[in-house]
């Protein structure tokens, strides 16, 4: 389990994050909402070692993470999908996949069956570049990536940003197969409403660094009214 209590994040004298607490279970999927700019990336960033936080606890599995490196955090089975995706555009889809080798001890490095399952696309694209992949097969490709890592907690920063519906749909499919096969916990940032009410069995949202409001999956659709609003410029 994922356990973040009181958590604050910097960036120089300005405070992105005051005061964050949230749980994410395995086998659930988590979902941050919030407009743009409220904080959402940079709670990502602390969960996974990008950015430190300036004080407050991230718990993983018990042990405090806060100090670690972000290589440290993958080998605990922190995996994150960034937005932006940062696919290697010079490197091959195989090459993509394999880059994420490097946290997993020598015997276990291969890439999962499961991976061409959920994205067959990757495996007819094997051999072409990254940058040659459309911006959903991009993403199929990110995640692919994180799931070589075998992670028990996926951090996903807005799959479906600019992504085409179909794709969404296989990318939404993905994700409920990671939690229900592999048991993983989820931590999915999103804007786009009924994605996320689609997938969430708990939800948080952020507004300019602070969470307003929390709940599991009913609650979402008791209060869908106001969490619109949340969500609307
Ligand atoms: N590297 C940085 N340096 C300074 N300020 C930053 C930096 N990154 C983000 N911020 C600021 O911190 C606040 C939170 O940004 P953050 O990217 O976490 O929000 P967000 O909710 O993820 O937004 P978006 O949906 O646009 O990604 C914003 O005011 C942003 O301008």
């Amino acid at each position: 389990m994922l356990e973040i209590t009181d958590l604050t994040l910097h960036y120089g004298a300005a405070q992105a994050l005051k005061g964050i607490s949230l749980t994410a279970q395995e086998g659930q999927i988590t979902t941050v909402l919030g407009r743009n700019g409220v904080g959402k990336t940079s709670l990502m960033r602390a969960i996974v070692g990008r950015h430190p936080a300036s004080g407050g606890k991230i718990l993983w599995n018990g042990e405090e993470i806060n100090k670690l490196s972000p290589p440290e955090r993958a080998k605990r089975g922190i995996a994150y999908v960034p937005q932006g995706r940062e696919i290697f555009p010079l490197l091959t889809v195989r090459e993509n996949l394999e880059a994420a080798f490097a946290t997993l001890p020598r015997g276990s490095r291969k890439v999962p069956d499961a991976v061409f399952e959920l994205f067959p696309v990757l495996l007819q694209m094997m051999n072409r570049r990254g940058g040659d992949l459309s911006g959903g097969q991009q993403q199929q490709l990110a995640i692919g990536r994180a799931m070589v890592m075998q992670p028990r907690l996926l951090v996903l920063d807005e799959p479906t940003e600019g992504i085409q519906p179909s794709i969404i749909k296989d990318i939404g499919r993905a994700i409920e197969y990671l939690r229900d096969q592999f048991g993983m916990a989820v931590v999915l940032v999103e804007q786009y409403f009924d994605f996320a009410r689609a997938l969430a069995d708990r939800f948080a949202v952020l507004d300019r660094g602070e969470l307003v409001m929390s709940g599991t999956s009913a609650d979402i659709d008791a209060n869908e009214v106001e969490l619109r609003r949340w969500l609307t410029v």
